[in-house]
């Protein structure tokens, strides 16, 4: 595995904004989920500032790492440190922010008022409901009962009560699952802005063609790591043109080396 970063050096410490070093550091981190081992012994970092892409199979393991991050799955054994500080400490509830596959919302209010609830919980300017609104591109349907919107409106719900606080680190488990192409690229457009103002995002996708939208990308497989790199440095260890290919690749170099007991 490489570990250069986007400019080359994992050292570099983000744009403008970012806290210096890594926003996550995971550790020899072992899971199992009903007794079934599903995370080995993983270790990786995600650097501040940057959108960090966590792909691979269903079942690879990417919502249980999530889950580990913030701090809402049991571990077996491992370190994970999130802003300098061990996953799930209290002071991490208002810095980190989970968006999971299902929408969390409640059906029987508004947009608004959704957001007006989960403002206060968290203790987030009166402000904040019309800014997250405005960056999710909910100002249309904001006085509308969630419960009537399309799925891809509830989820950007969602993503709105995550961005209220302005948290430090987003996790987002398949934001863009379901979405139409333009949407998909609006949103990634609102996660690159919020990147440029210092946030660090985890983003899991099933979707390879997103990839190139990240600046660094996770490729998970049975619950282990077969890449940690660049876009530029996946396709040129493996000398492919698309991240679909290359992972197809280290999948086939992974399959070898466990043939022949090698490493991969
Ligand atoms: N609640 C659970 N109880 C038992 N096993 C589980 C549970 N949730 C997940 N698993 C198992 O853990 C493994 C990893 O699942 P996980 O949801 O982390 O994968 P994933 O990569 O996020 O998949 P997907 O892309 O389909 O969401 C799978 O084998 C899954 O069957």
């Amino acid at each position: 595995m490489n570990n250069s970063d986007a400019s080359g050096s994992k050292a570099h410490a983000g744009p403008p904004g970012a806290a210096p070093g890594p926003a996550i550091v995971v550790e020899d981190l072992h899971v199992r989920r009903a007794k079934t081992p599903v995370l080995q012994g993983l270790s990786l970092e995600v650097p501040s500032g940057r959108i960090v892409g966590l792909l691979g199979p269903s079942g690879s393991g990417k919502t249980t790492l999530m889950r580990s991050i913030v701090g809402v799955q049991v571990v077996q054994s491992g370190r994970i440190d999130v802003l300098g500080l061990p996953a799930g400490s209290p002071p991490l509830r208002k810095r980190v922010a989970y968006v999971t596959q299902q929408a969390s919302v409640y059906d029987d209010l508004t947009v608004r008022q959704n957001l007006t609830y989960f403002r206060r919980v968290l203790g987030a300017p009166a402000s904040d409901v019309d800014r997250v609104v405005g960056r999710t591109d909910l100002t249309s349907v904001a006085d509308r009962l969630a419960g009537s919107l399309s799925g891809g409106q509830r989820g950007r719900v969602s993503l709105a009560a995550a961005l209220l606080g302005s948290p430090e680190v987003l996790v987002l488990d398949e934001p863009t699952v379901g979405l139409d192409p333009v949407l998909r690229v609006e949103l990634w457009a609102l996660f690159r802005s919020l990147a440029d103002e210092g946030a660090t995002l985890l983003v899991s996708s099933h979707v390879m063609d997103e990839a190139k939208r990240c600046d660094r990308l996770l490729l998970m497989r049975d619950g282990a790591l077969l890449a940690d790199d660049t876009v530029a440095g996946v396709l040129a260890t493996t000398s492919t043109l698309d991240v679909e290919d290359a992972f197809l690749r280290l999948i086939q170099r992974s399959d070898a080396a466990r043939a022949t007991g090698a490493p991969a």
